[in-house]
């Protein structure tokens, strides 16, 4: 028996149809079935009306460390190094499981309510994390965030705890978990790591996720180590790949730019959490105009501050116009594609997500134009939800053909429960430093 959903009346905002038309879209299960004018309403299980709303596929966050979210306005105001080293690992230190998970749920509620329905992530306790990906509905490529600082017996356990992540549950959750590996970055993980870590992606077909020349500190430290660039010595010892998602990218030479697309490395663009730590300015038009894979991410949310990827797409806009005083750079169809077939290449996934065609999986995001900030409709459909919109515009979120939010209401999780567990569980960590 086939569960279907008819949505009619929409402006279906797809990447090659940036036009003002009213569609029907049918889901049956986890897919979508058809797209048409009209689309008989017979026999249907559940019908939405999207009349004045956008629908658009669900957006792709390529980084994040969801259960961050405990620690949103934790430690704001300061650089990475000091951020991370005198506030967020000692937090850190004090995590288990089940705080995760509920840091975890705390994220899925932000991410579901802007419409963000896959998200890649790099932390700790990742199995409770893709408890809550499981339970919250959506979509996530999970990576463990190995760290070795060169000590061969902490690489063996990091690379077993990835590993075994891979073992427990890639596939999990309907398929709608996916494992990568996430050596955290060059400077904090081994060339061995490294190394063994391209050995296994390659034997177990796994992507990477790594973060690369996010700080200038990152590159003068690499250039007084080693000699070398971060892309440099990555390339150098064989670690580069079309299967490895770069965090942050905004510290790159022309020499770099170019191995980056030698190589096809996927970059994963996450402009307010570079502005906030005061990181810097990442070349995004220059890689675009090289035809390098953009997507766009938001980190953590203790470095952001929050998940709302519309937010983020009007900021890497933004940030590139200002920046090369160019305002026809990174325009909002270029930035609807960022968290859309960008972000589902990224992740390996363009196949399953990242536009509205028959046969991809229903993962689908209303927007409700009948709002102040986006009357009157804008003639591009693109620039009313980049420009105008942000993430609580987001009306109806769908994820793998299951209905997470209607009207602006969740349907699976509860969000009261979440808020207050979530607080419980921060005045715990602080209570424990
Ligand atoms: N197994 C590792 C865990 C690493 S998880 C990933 C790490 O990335 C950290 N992180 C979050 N945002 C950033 C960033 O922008 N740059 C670098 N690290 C970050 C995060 O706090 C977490 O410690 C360990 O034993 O420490
Ligand atoms: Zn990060």
């Amino acid at each position: 028996m086939n569960n279907t959903i008819l949505i009619k009346n929409a402006l279906i905002l797809n990447l090659n149809n940036f036009e003002n038309k009213k569609q029907s879209l049918l889901i049956k299960d986890d897919l979508i079935a058809e797209i048409a004018e009209t689309i008989d309403e017979g026999n249907v299980d559940k019908i939405i009306d999207a009349e004045g709303k956008i629908l658009l596929p669900g957006l792709i966050n390529t980084h994040t460390h969801l259960s961050m979210t405990l620690f949103r306005g934790l430690a704001d105001d300061l650089s990475l190094d000091s951020w991370l080293n005198d506030h967020i690992w000692p937090m850190e230190a004090n995590l288990n499981g089940d705080y995760c998970y509920i840091g975890a749920l705390l994220g899925a509620v932000e991410l579901i309510k802007s419409g963000t329905t896959t998200f890649s992530d790099m932390y700790f306790y990742m199995e409770d994390v893709a408890r809550a990906v499981e339970d919250a509905g959506i979509r996530a490529v999970l990576s463990y965030g190995m760290i070795d600082f060169g000590d061969a017996e902490r690489r063996e356990a990091e690379i077993e705890e990835n590993l075994q992540l891979f073992k427990s549950c890639n596939g999990m959750a309907d398929g709608r978990i996916k494992v990568f590996f996430g050596p955290h970055s060059p400077y904090t993980a081994s060339e061995d790591l490294l190394i063994k870590v391209r050995e296994l992606a390659d034997e177990y077909n796994m992507g990477i996720h790594i973060h690369v020349s996010e700080t200038e500190k990152e590159i003068n430290d690499s250039l007084d180590e080693r000699g070398l660039r971060p892309f440099e010595y990555l390339e150098k010892i064989g670690f580069l790949g079309p299967d490895v998602v770069a965090a942050h990218c905004v510290w790159l030479s022309d020499e770099e730019i170019e191995i980056i697309k030698k190589h096809d490395v996927k970059v994963s663009h996450n402009p307010c959490s570079n502005m906030k730590l005061a990181s810097g300015i990442a070349p995004v038009s220059k890689l675009i105009e090289n035809d390098i894979c953009v997507s766009i991410g938001t980190d953590g949310a203790s470095s952001n501050n929050n998940l709302d990827l519309i937010e983020e797409l009007k900021t890497a806009s933004l940030l590139q116009k200002v920046s090369t005083l160019d305002p026809k750079v990174l325009t909002s169809d270029e930035a609807i594609t960022m968290a859309t077939i960008k972000g589902a290449e990224a992740l390996g996934l363009e196949n399953e997500i990242g536009s509205i065609e028959v046969g991809k999986k229903a993962d689908i995001i209303l927007i409700d134009t009948n709002s102040a900030n986006m009357v009157p409709d804008s003639s591009s459909l693109s620039s009313n939800v980049i420009y105008s919109a942000n993430g609580s515009n987001v009306d109806t979120t769908i994820c793998n053909g299951k209905i997470l939010m209607e009207n602006k209401k969740l349907t699976v999780l509860d969000e009261q429960e979440i808020y207050d567990k979530a607080r419980k569980a921060i005045k715990e960590l602080k209570e424990a430093i």
